[in-house]
């Protein structure tokens, strides 16, 4: 499934319009139509529909529903928010239609008559602002909105709640609450954004007739799911041995913080890796190891000093390497060493993206691909914004991150976004709250580090990962454990049945 900003929707209709020879107005029929038969299913004949319509395509929509219910015998009644002549081209074609055969069109001009008039209906349909939303909503909208949030009565939002843009980054000013949104044909950018999706409901799309080839055109970004996962996730070769299943290097584990690399060393190897080998300091090694027995280690004095040539020489062998996890913020010139001395992959995490910010540069000259994992947190701090601005833009920050540094950035949260270095962008909204816990991080940089070892195209290696990671959370919440009690570990353990779902 693709998801879209405004201005790449546009540009797929135009397409689907002139490549496709599907005109406007049809593209406009099916859409209502298609909305109207999913309200069908829903609510029974008995129940008063109300459909608010605004001066754009949305309206336009609006219109083409109130006559499909009408046929399948609703009480329907628009209530036209805008002046005549705001209602134009496909719009007015179908406003037109709905008037050749109904005569319940009501002018509203406030939001005082619109809460008087809507009190009588069970269902509002809300076909007031589409994708062309732009700036402060003004009035008389603004407070009709405002009215509509306030009625009892259900409210099912046609493409995208009225008031709110499709694209991430921009302000949210008045917005529609629905319960349910019908998406014209793919989800928009604030669908999978943690500040704004709320104001979706419950959603889902419908397809209008508009060709994939518009998509994979127009469209930099796509919601990862089973289907792409079976076709980019590498078959198990039958004569594998250990060395062509990868060797994976995690480096970190602080004193305080040896479970950070018992999970992510775990993870990986639970994920199908064929070694992986711990680098950390000597005295957790009998902890880590009662751990994690299938692993090897590697000694380092600390985590601070440069790697000696012993170390980089046992580092020669290695497929890519995870850095970070339990790592400590103390100065240290292990990750420039990484960076400068050995040139495989790196996956950087957790502390490790304290000491990357200053080693930007250098990270933009290393010559295998680097990949960094952030919550919001740590994104902010890598960018110098805030938490609710990365909230808010969490497409525009990772690409512009990701394509100034030339880094593969997988923000992690609800919605986890992940980006190339040339902007290209997938969503992975598998997983739960359950996943809310100190670990779960350490246990995804185990599943990526193996993911990036066997896959040859990185973008889905770390797609599949996080959908392995989130899907194990899943089934584990809807079999054995709750959100309450679901730990990180649980988490290696469930990959088990994501796996088997995949063969
Ligand atoms: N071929 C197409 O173009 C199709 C478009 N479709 C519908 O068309 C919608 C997009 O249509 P439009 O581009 O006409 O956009 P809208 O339907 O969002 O309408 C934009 C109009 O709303 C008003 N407006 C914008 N910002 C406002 C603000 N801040 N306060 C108050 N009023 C404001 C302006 O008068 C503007 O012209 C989609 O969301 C979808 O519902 C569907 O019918 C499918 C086909
Ligand atoms: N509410 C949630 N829904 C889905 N996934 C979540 C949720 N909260 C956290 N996660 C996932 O859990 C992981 C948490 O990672 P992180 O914050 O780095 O944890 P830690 O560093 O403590 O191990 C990420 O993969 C994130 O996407
Ligand atoms: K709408």
């Amino acid at each position: 499934m693709y998801i879209v900003t405004a201005e790449e929707m546009y540009e797929i209709d135009r397409y689907a319009i002139k490549k496709g020879g599907i005109e406007g107005k049809i593209l406009m029929d099916n859409a209502g139509s298609q909305v109207a038969q999913r309200i069908v299913q829903t609510y029974d004949t008995n129940r008063k529909m109300a459909i608010v319509a605004g001066g754009g395509n949305n309206g336009g929509d609006g219109f083409v529903i109130a006559r499909y219910l009408a046929e399948y015998g609703y009480e329907v009644t628009v209530f036209q928010l805008v002046a005549d002549h705001k209602i134009k081209g496909d719009a007015a074609f179908h406003k037109q239609c709905w008037l050749n055969t109904s005569d319940k069109l009501t002018h509203v001009t406030d939001s005082h008559q619109l809460k008087q008039r809507l009190v009588d209906f069970d269902v509002v349909i809300d076909a007031i602002l589409g994708i062309g939303v732009s700036g402060a909503i003004r009035e008389p909208i603004r407070s009709m909105i405002d009215v509509i949030n306030h009625l009892p009565i259900e409210k099912i939002s046609v493409d995208i709640p009225s008031g709110l843009p499709a694209n991430d980054g921009i302000h949210v000013d008045q917005v529609i609450q629905a319960n349910k949104t019908y998406i014209i044909e793919a989800p928009k950018e604030t669908a999978f954004c943690e500040d704004t999706s709320i104001y979706y409901g419950e959603w889902e799309t419908v397809k209008i007739g508009i060709p994939q080839t518009a998509y994979v055109k127009h469209s930099s970004k796509k919601r990862w799911c089973k289907k792409y996962v079976r076709a980019t996730f590498p078959k198990r070769d039958k004569y594998a041995h250990k060395g062509s299943n990868g060797r994976g290097l995690v480096i970190g584990g602080q004193l305080t913080m040896p479970g950070a690399i018992v999970l992510a060393a775990r993870a990986a190897l639970r994920s199908g890796a064929g070694l992986i080998t711990v680098a950390t300091v000597k005295e957790n090694i009998p902890i880590v190891s009662s751990s994690c027995i299938e692993a090897t280690y590697h000694l380092l004095p600390n985590l601070t000093n440069r790697l000696t040539d012993r170390d980089l020489e046992a580092f020669e062998k290695i497929d890519a390497i995870a850095v970070g996890m339990g790592i400590g913020r103390e100065d240290s010139q292990l990750l420039s060493d990484l960076i400068e001395k050995l040139d495989k992959p790196l996956l950087i995490d957790a502390d490790g993206l304290y000491h990357a910010k200053p080693l930007l540069e250098p990270l933009l000259q290393h010559k295998a691909p680097v990949v960094i994992t952030p919550h919001y947190g740590e994104m902010a701090m890598l960018t110098d914004k805030t938490v609710p601005e990365v909230k808010r833009s969490p497409f525009s920050i990772s690409r512009q991150f990701a394509e100034k540094h030339q880094l593969y950035v997988v923000l992690k949260g609800k919605y986890t976004v992940i980006t190339a270095p040339d902007g290209e962008q997938i969503v992975s909204d598998q997983g739960n709250a359950g996943l809310a816990k100190g670990g779960t991080g350490d246990v995804l940089s185990g599943i990526l580090l193996t993911m990036v070892m066997q896959h040859k195209e990185l973008l889905s290696a770390l797609a599949n990962g996080c959908y392995l990671h989130g899907k194990s959370a899943d089934y584990l919440v809807e079999e054995d454990h709750t959100e309450r009690d679901l730990l990180a570990t649980d988490v290696i353990e469930g990959l088990s049945q994501v796996f088997r779902t995949l063969s």
